[in-house]
């Protein structure tokens, strides 16, 4: 049992993360509007949207990386803006760049991952075993990590984001570069971690947001234009792919929906 000492111990039925009226403005660029978000667990949310809609603001902001501009994000009952070291311990984040040290053994980069966030020694050794097994790293612990390939860079990558058990996992963009069957384990993985937290996955593989995730959300120019589960969609028969075309993109008639 993987245990970090928490002041707080999170409700279950709270949200785990309730976000309201997130803004971020670049000067005079308002790159994210009135984006509201709630989120429980179980819940796997696919973050779609064009080049430049916004997204990857907005999961800076959701992980504590940038300060909105206005908002409230609350992360399992915790304000994220006024305790920041409090919520960030639920949250486990993978960026679009993965955060690899590339000269550590994938048993030292993930042992550091764990104590960074509060883990015992023995909590780390737990952990570290637990997680390699979940990702199947239990081959390459010794070896440098940049000397591994880019599905296996990307599993670690993904271990370092929940070796501490976080109720929110913040996925940017995780399977890019991959080949089809690293693919394929990731979203097994991913649809694995669902279960026990909630989770964010931003892509541009629409298929990959239907098979995995419940839920779906969609940004355009900085502000959500659409937001369903993904039964929904399945039972009033929508395209996904031709919905996102007719939300992003200026003047396509509504008919070609469905
Ligand atoms: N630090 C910054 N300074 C100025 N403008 C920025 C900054 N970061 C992002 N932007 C602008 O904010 C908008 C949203 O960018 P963001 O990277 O969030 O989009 P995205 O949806 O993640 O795109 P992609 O799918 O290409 O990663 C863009 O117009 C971008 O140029």
């Amino acid at each position: 049992m993987w245990q970090i000492a928490r002041q707080h111990q999170p409700d279950n039925m709270q949200p785990v993360i309730d976000v309201n009226n997130l803004r971020r403005n670049f000067g005079q660029h308002i790159a994210v509007h009135d984006v509201n978000l709630k989120l429980v667990r179980g819940d796997i949310l696919g973050f779609l949207g064009p080049n430049g809609a916004g997204k990857s603001t907005t999961m800076r902001m959701l992980t504590g990386n940038l300060a909105p501009s206005s908002g409230n994000i609350k992360i399992c009952g915790i304000n994220l803006l006024q305790n920041p070291l409090e919520a960030k311990r639920y949250i486990g984040y993978l960026p679009e760049i993965p955060p690899l040290y590339k000269e550590l053994t994938v048993d030292e980069y993930l042992q550091f991952a764990a104590r960074l966030h509060g883990l015992s020694t023995v909590a780390t050794k737990n952990a570290l075993d637990e997680v390699k097994q979940q990702c199947e790293l239990n081959d390459v612990g010794k070896r440098l990590i940049g000397i591994l390939s880019k599905g296996y860079q990307q599993r670690v990558a993904i271990a370092q984001a929940i070796i501490y058990r976080p109720q929110l996992i913040i996925l940017d963009e995780p399977t890019v570069g991959l080949d089809p069957n690293q693919i394929q384990k990731i979203r097994v993985l991913i649809r694995e971690l669902g279960k026990t937290c909630a989770i964010i996955l931003s892509s541009h593989i629409l298929s990959e947001v239907e098979s995995v995730c419940n839920r779906v959300q969609i940004m355009h120019q900085g502000k959500l234009v659409f937001n369903s589960s993904i039964s929904d969609l399945q039972q009033q028969n929508i395209n996904l792919a031709n919905l996102f075309t007719q939300l992003t993109t200026d003047n396509l008639p509504i008919q070609e929906l469905a």
